[in-house]
């Protein structure tokens, strides 16, 4: 699939999902439809299970009960899932280009070339520079530029605006919204506020 191809029959869904870390039930009875074109935010408190969420969406982790199925995706197909964590899987001895040349061949499904990922997140002039020197959000941008080389239909993003300026979120709001209106489906953990028409919002509740 290229990005600009739409699976109109992609639905990301959850049947009564308990998801948490070892024993501890983080959250359960999750029951998601999340259909192509379509964006999912999750909202809570830290420590609410967020994260744990988009892990177990994303196959990372296992469900403590229930189901994640991608209705319309045949798993011999190219892998469907982007997550983007935390952190920027930013090495700091290669270039900028260099580091979405790894992203691009390991993940594969080339969608756009390097040269353009970069330009639409703002960090052409850095191309040659070793990451080391990139600032926080430029670190965020290359991250997000993953998403762009690679092209898969679910996007699984954890904190995807942290250290963005407003700039950067707008850019960010407006990537998102590209991938929705091609077909794409995202599920977005934040605190920030996301300019993206139309997303649903799941909300966690607080371990107490
Ligand atoms: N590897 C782990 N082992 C045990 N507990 C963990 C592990 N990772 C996270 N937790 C715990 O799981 C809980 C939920 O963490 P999670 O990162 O999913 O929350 P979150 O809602 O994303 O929080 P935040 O808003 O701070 O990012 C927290 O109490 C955390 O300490």
């Amino acid at each position: 699939m290229t990005q600009r191809q739409v699976q109109t029959s992609l639905c990301l869904k959850t049947f009564a999902l308990s998801v948490g870390r070892g024993d501890a039930v983080l959250a359960s009875g999750i029951a998601l439809s999340v259909a192509a074109g379509s964006g999912l935010i999750l909202r809570g408190a830290n420590g609410s299970g967020k994260s744990t969420l988009l892990l177990t969406l994303a196959g990372l982790l296992e469900p403590l009960a229930g189901t994640v199925s991608l209705e319309g995706h045949d798993a011999d197909d190219a892998p469907a899932f982007h997550y983007c964590g935390h952190r920027n899987a930013v090495r700091p001895r290669l270039t900028v280009s260099e580091t979405l040349a790894f992203w691009c061949d390991l993940n594969g499904s080339p969608a756009i070339p390097l040269a353009e990922a970069l330009d639409r997140v703002g960090l052409s002039r850095q191309a040659s520079l070793d990451a080391a020197y990139l600032s926080a959000g430029q670190q965020r941008r290359l991250a997000l530029a993953r998403l762009l080389v690679s092209a898969r239909p679910v996007w699984l993003l954890d904190e995807p605006s942290s250290a963005l300026d407003s700039e950067g979120q707008g850019l960010l709001a407006a990537l998102i919204s590209t991938h929705l209106n091609e077909g794409g489906i995202a599920v977005i953990a934040s605190h920030d506020a996301i300019a993206v028409d139309g997303l649903d919002v799941l909300t966690l509740g607080a371990v107490t």
